[in-house]
């Protein structure tokens, strides 16, 4: 049997990237996805409001739902300050496998908790094994239709706190109706749509950002 795609991004990174050099990492896969095989990483275009919003955010501890290869966890990581950490969720084992080695070949494992299950499972038990009190990030980017219930299961074990920014890849493009319409709609947030394009393509999408207000 072949390589599968996310195994042909990974060697991508390993022929084309520098060894702890998280940018070349992101711009390996960006000129992969673009150039050879699509692939639903953030992208470019929308990882650069990602990365606004992170840096305006500069969380201590973020949340990662949706690892896939771990395009998005590299962004996130690389810009995080010294002592914050990641937690980011994945249940696709091969996947897990390959976003490991990417994360790892940037060089920001020591960031990164990559926890392998799945995000109903695993975000209830994430105080009693992290000894995480809350987020002060989330980044959506898993099934479409698992973000509004993920939101309301962070919401209800007391894992966003006043000012938690919830950032939500796909609002458009696959879509997300059901998240959008309670973010949007809620007097618990201030929500706000960042219009970009899906990844590598000229589709609209966007990102959506939502601050919890308590
Ligand atoms: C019509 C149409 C189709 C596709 C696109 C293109 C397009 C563009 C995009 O940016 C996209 O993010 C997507 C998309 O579907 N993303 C789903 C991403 C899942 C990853 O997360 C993992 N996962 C899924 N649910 C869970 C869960 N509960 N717990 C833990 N991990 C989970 C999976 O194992 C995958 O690693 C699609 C655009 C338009
Ligand atoms: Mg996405």
């Amino acid at each position: 049997t072949g390589s599968s795609q996310p195994q042909r991004m990974l060697k991508a990174v390993q022929k084309n990237a520098t060894k702890g050099d998280p940018q070349s990492v992101i711009s390996a896969i960006d000129h992969y996805c673009r150039n050879k095989e699509w692939a639903m990483n953030v992208g470019d275009d929308k990882g650069l409001i990602l990365d606004s919003v992170l840096t305006e955010v500069n969380p201590s501890a973020a949340l990662e739902l949706g690892t896939y290869c771990g395009y998005s966890t590299v962004r996130i990581a690389r810009l995080l300050s010294p002592g914050s950490k990641l937690i980011t969720v994945e249940f696709n084992p091969a996947f897990a496998a390959v976003a490991r080695q990417i994360i790892a070949y940037a060089g920001l494992q020591d960031k990164v908790t990559l926890v392998e299950g799945p995000s109903g499972d695993l975000i209830p038990k994430l105080r009693e094994r992290f000894g995480v009190k809350s987020f002060d990030f989330v980044f959506l980017d898993h099934w479409k239709d698992r973000y509004l219930l993920d939101t309301k299961l962070l919401e209800d074990c007391g894992l966003l706190q006043k000012g938690t920014v919830l950032l939500a890849d796909n609002v458009i493009c696959p879509g997300t109706p059901e998240y959008l319409k309670y973010v949007r709609s809620s007097p618990r947030y201030e929500s706000r749509y960042y219009k970009s394009n899906l990844e590598y393509t000229k589709l609209e999408d966007g990102l959506e950002k939502s601050v919890f207000l308590g």
